[in-house]
This record gives structure tokens, sequence and C-alpha cells, in this order.
């Protein structure tokens, strides 16, 4: 669905240049539902720009949809979706009439436009405000509205670019969850950019971290976390004497690293925690350590982060 080679996109700005994008591979397979993730800044909506043919690359390709988008914008944009990141609607219209005129403008006739209108209002939980002017609706419907307004052609492809930012935690959800069922529903390949570690993890299937205009990491959320920084697994010891013979058993644990020891805790991550607890319990236990508890912590998408910048993304909000 998307294949792109060295994707770059530079700024020049008062004789100062800007590398926003450095050089982008990557392939998204049709009926995937990838995030772009990363700071303020990093470049993924000029990457999303490029795919979308509203910006051309300054160096390398990317095919969309089957088309080069500097060779073929226009086949390009014929079979993709995008909603941007305010796709600012026409203050004073209905819904309705709103996603009509998007309609036709796509080519559809009156009755067809109509009839694909009134089906997306009904997908999106709007149909109870179709007649209501946009300029009325909530933040968290507007949103949905310029969701329908980027499907109105039924796209396979559809981008997003940050969708759910500025939304109160509840309307998140509820376009979180509506992205999930049309992607789950109508096999709709789905891209989106966010800054969101959880929207992220809870939404995609495969994240690609992008850091300073490269993609610095890509997988599934939970093959990130496993790889990058591993679980958690922490030990409250009963006696702080212990600390040392604590440490040991955890250095003999295949794949633990980041093994600290002292003030009665033992801590280490590991790949797999769950997996590997039982035999760390046993194994402090045959080596005389009494244990006050133990927890595995599955990373987040932010220690994944963190361990390959050294930043936190949190510290972006
Ligand atoms: N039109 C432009 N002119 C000059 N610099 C730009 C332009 N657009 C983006 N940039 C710069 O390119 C870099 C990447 O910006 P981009 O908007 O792609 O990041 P982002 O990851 O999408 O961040 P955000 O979440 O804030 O949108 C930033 O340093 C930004 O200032």
């Amino acid at each position: 669905m998307i294949r792109t080679q060295n994707l770059t996109r530079r700024f020049t700005l008062k004789k100062e240049t800007v590398e926003a994008v450095r050089g982008i591979d990557v392939d998204v397979q049709p009926g995937e539902l990838v995030a772009f993730l990363g700071p303020n800044g990093a470049g993924k909506s000029t990457t999303l720009r490029m795919l979308t043919t509203l910006l051309p690359p300054s160096a390398g390709t990317a095919e969309v949809a089957g088309f080069d988008v500097v060779r073929d914008p226009v086949e390009v944009r014929r079979r993709i979706g995008h909603i941007g990141q305010g796709n600012g609607s026409l203050d004073g219209l209905r819904m309705n009439e709103e996603l009509t005129i998007q309609g036709r403008f796509h080519g559809l006739d009156r009755t067809t436009a109509r009839a694909r209108a009134a089906e997306l209002l009904d997908r999106l939980d709007l149909s109870e405000q179709a007649d209501r002017d946009v300029a009325r609706l909530s933040g968290g419907q507007r949103r949905r509205l310029d969701v329908a307004m980027g499907l109105i052609h039924r796209p396979r492809l559809v981008f997003l670019d940050e969708p759910s930012a500025g939304l109160d935690p509840h309307s998140r959800a509820n376009l979180l969850e509506h992205i999930r069922r049309l992607h789950r529903d109508d096999e709709v390949t789905i891209v989106l950019t966010t800054h969101y570690l959880d929207e992220a993890d809870a939404v995609a299937e495969r994240v690609v971290v992008i850091d300073n205009g490269r993609i610095i990491a890509d997988g599934t959320p939970d093959q990130l976390k496993s790889k990058v920084s591993g679980d958690l697994v922490t030990v409250a010891l009963a006696e702080n004497d212990d600390s040392g013979a604590a440490r040991d058993v955890a250095s003999r644990v295949p794949t633990a690293h980041d093994v600290e020891a002292g003030d009665s805790r033992l801590s280490f991550r590991v790949e797999n925690g769950d997996a590997v607890l039982p035999d760390v319990v046993r194994a402090l236990d045959s080596a005389g350590i009494t244990l006050r508890s133990a927890q595995v912590k599955r990373p987040t998408l932010d220690d994944v982060f963190l361990t390959l910048t050294g930043r936190s993304l949190r510290d972006d909000d």
C-alpha cells in the first residue's frame, strides 16, 4: 500500500536548513493499522504530507496505493483519505450538507452523495446531529465529521494526522474505537500520527517510532517493549543483607540486564518477565533468601522511547 525509499524533506528558512525528514524507508501492507509515534517536531506530519501529495519530497521516492506521489499525485489522491490536523469545516452548513458537498466534490451524483453521507453519519454515531450546524458541534463530534469527510469516497487507505489531539479522554476513546472499527470491519488500511503513547499502544498493530526525522524503531507494541527495554521485575527482600546474593541470582537469569540490588530491593529487566518470575522466586528461595513481594511490570512505549533516545516522550506533553 505504501513503499518509501530514502524519503527526505528539507525546509530552508532565512538561509537555515531544517532536515525535517531524513531518509525514511517504510513499507505498509494492505490492511495494516500503523501509528507514527514521535515527539513534536519529529517529522511525522511532514512525512504524512509527502505521502498524501501535499508536499513534494526533497529526495527519495514514495509509492502510495500503487502510484508515485510525484509523478501521479492525482491517482494517489483519488485512492486515499486524508484527515488533517483540523480539516476546517465550513461553518454555517449542516453536517449532512457538508458531507454531501464533499461527496459531490469527489464526483458522486447527488443521490449517491446523500446516501453515503447518511451512511457515514450513522457509522460515526452522528445521525442525531445530522441537521446540526457544524459550528455547534462539540470537539469530538467535529473530529468525527472530519473522519467522515475523509471517508466519503470509500478510500482503501486513510491517513489521520493527530486524530485525537485536543480531545477530552472520553471523546478520544470514542474516536479511537471508531478508527478501530473502521479498520476491522471495512479492512481499511490506516496510517495515523500521534505523540500520545497510550494511543499508539491502544490502537495500533504496528508502531513506527520517529525521532529527529528518522525511524528509530518499528514493530508491534509488544515487540518494541520486549526487545528494547524488557519487563521490569522487582523483588522486595526481607533482609537487606541478602542484596548481594540476590544480585548474583538475577545475574544468572538468561536475558536479564540492568540488574540493581540494594535497600532490600532487587530489580532487573528481562524478556518475558511473567515466565521468568517463578524460576527467580525458586532460585532465591534455594539460596536461602526470604522475599516480601515480587512483581512484573510491562514496559510502556515511553520506556521504549527513553531507552532509544535517552529522553521521555512524556516531557513533550
Ligand atoms: N513549512 C515548514 N517550514 C519550515 N520548517 C518546517 C515546516 N514544516 C515543518 N517544519 C519543521 O520540520 C520539523 C518537523 O515538523 P513536523 O511538523 O513534521 O513534526 P511532527 O512530528 O509532525 O510534529 P507535530 O506533532 O508538532 O506536528 C520541525 O522542526 C518543524 O519546525
